[in-house]
């Protein structure tokens, strides 16, 4: 979805490493198959995505600043894939890959955009912690703005969050509440939907 631009894709904090290593060195996948957005590619990144048929899944987390991908505060709803200046938040937070040197992490990046995220057929998000708390909170219980750009994901109509208490600190009680119901209730559902055995004759 997106790589930091002023390293090399061989860094081992790139994102190409992180993909290669994590899943593309694990599965049985030809190197032309593989996509990621780099400064070579990004300007045909979205008309390449849309020549192969669009996105079916984009499994993304999200920043402490509610950014998916790296869209910081502020980015076009409409974006596509593109250069963005990250923020000091978002710099700050990634020194952790860095050996904790603010100065050593990357000032821009190569990003695909928040339309680009949106066109997906179904999206999946995983927030955990509670550095995420406000940002799930934006995400579930604010409105569609483009400061926090999560929240351009309510109105996909195949948007699931995958989330850990710790991200849902700064939810209303009555959110997780109601979140809590709907997930008992979908699978008391299942349990009903399942055939129930024949009786032995
Ligand atoms: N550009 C990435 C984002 O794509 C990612 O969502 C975010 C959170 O990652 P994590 O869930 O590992 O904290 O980190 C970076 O900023």
């Amino acid at each position: 979805m997106d790589e930091y631009v002023g390293i090399p894709t061989s860094h081992p904090q790139s994102y190409h490493s992180f993909m290669f290593q994590h899943l593309f060195q694990h599965v049985d996948i030809p190197p032309s198959q593989i996509h990621i957005p780099s400064l070579e590619n990004y300007q045909e990144y979205d008309d390449t995505i849309a020549r192969y048929g669009g996105i079916e899944l984009f499994l993304c987390g999200v920043g402490s600043d509610g950014h998916i991908a790296f869209n910081e505060p502020g980015s076009s709803l409409s974006s596509k894939t593109r250069i963005k200046t990250l923020t000091r938040e978002t710099i700050v937070a990634n020194a952790r890959f860095f050996n904790g040197d603010v100065e050593a992490v990357p000032k821009s990046a190569v990003t695909v955009g928040v339309k680009t995220v949106a066109d997906a057929r179904e999206v999946v998000l995983i927030a955990d912690g509670r550095g995420k708390a406000e940002a799930v909170k934006q995400a579930v219980e604010g409105s569609v703005n483009h400061i926090w750009t999560v929240t351009a994901l309510q109105m996909h109509p195949r948007f699931v969050m995958a989330v850990d208490e710790a991200a849902t600190e700064e939810l209303k009680v009555k959110t997780v509440k109601y979140f809590k119901d709907i997930e008992r209730s979908q699978s008391d559902n299942q349990l009903e939907l399942k055939p129930k055995p024949k009786p032995k004759l």
